[in-house]
């Protein structure tokens, strides 16, 4: 099975390298085409095995899947140029272009074709993601392999398309938003005392600890919380504080600021 890859910046690159750390591509069957050398050698650099080549579309005439990953503005011309024509049976098109419907890759595509809206992000590289898919003119079978794709690269799911935009700021938007929260906490406790990579070691284990939890618990994080507030105790005093700043109301307005954007 071949797969070509078009854009190989921070998410086409991303999923190029954590594909070539699977089992289900063999990294010569995995192509990644950019526009620009200097992203083609950083992949190669990545794995020399992955076949990372500059503005050469020839691999899309064969490849069983193709992965668009090029900004949204760029989506309908590449479409148009390069994924028209002659092209395997039952070709997968994959975009992962936020903010892409199935409509409009359909218009550009043609009516024929099996497509995907997928949404990951960038922890796709560390088999991370966490990815939301939705898919129009697909087969069963179809909705396996692209779920077992996304599946390796981390968590996967198939949704209704209403809700790909607000899983897309959840979860895709959402990690820039978790590495905020870590560079405040790492700031606070800089400014405590710690020493940066102790601060920053302290943060990620304590989010560890908190992900371990929620999930061994099956518990709701407020009540997680609960067991740590002692009455009258530190934790409350620290928590108040945030809220006061308007802690689960920047975090709510951020959410509904990129949902809208
Ligand atoms: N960065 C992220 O965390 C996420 C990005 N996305 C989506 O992924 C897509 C790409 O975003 P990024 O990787 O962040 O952008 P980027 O700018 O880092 O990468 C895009 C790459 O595509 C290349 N490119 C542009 N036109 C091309 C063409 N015609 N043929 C071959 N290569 C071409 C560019 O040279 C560039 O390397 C966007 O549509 C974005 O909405 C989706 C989820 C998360
Ligand atoms: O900021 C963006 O538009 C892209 C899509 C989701 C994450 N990054």
């Amino acid at each position: 099975m071949k797969i070509s890859i078009v854009g190989g910046g921070n998410m086409g690159g991303a999923i190029a390298r954590g594909l070539s750390t699977c089992d289900l591509f063999r990294p010569q069957d995995i192509t990644v085409i950019n526009r620009r050398a200097s992203k083609t050698a950083e992949i190669q650099g990545f794995n020399p095995e992955l076949q990372a080549v500059t503005g050469d579309y020839s691999s899309l005439a064969t490849a069983d899947i193709v992965v668009i990953a090029v900004k949204p503005w760029m989506v309908e011309a590449l479409i148009k140029e390069h994924l028209t024509g002659k092209r395997p049976d039952r070709q997968i098109v994959i975009s992962v272009a936020a903010g892409i419907s199935l409509e409009q890759l359909q218009t550009w595509a043609g009516k024929d074709r099996a497509l995907y809206c997928a949404i990951p992000n960038t922890a796709i590289e560390v088999k991370q993601s966490m990815t939301f898919i939705t898919g129009l003119n697909a087969t069963e079978d179809q909705n396996r392999l692209v779920l077992n794709i996304f599946g390796a690269l981390g968590k996967a799911e198939l949704v209704e398309e209403r809700l790909l935009g607000p899983a897309t700021t959840l979860c895709s938007c959402g990690i820039a938003f978790a590495f905020r929260y870590i560079r405040a906490a790492m700031e606070g406790g800089v400014e405590l005392g710690l020493y940066p990579q102790k601060a920053q070691e302290g943060v990620l284990q304590t989010l560890r600890g908190a992900i371990a939890l929620l999930e061994s618990n099956g518990s709701h994080p407020e009540q997680e919380v609960d067991r740590v507030t002692t009455a009258g105790g530190i934790t409350i005093k620290g928590l108040n504080e945030m809220e006061h700043a308007g802690f689960t109301s920047a975090v709510i307005r951020g959410l509904k600021a990129s949902n809208n954007g």
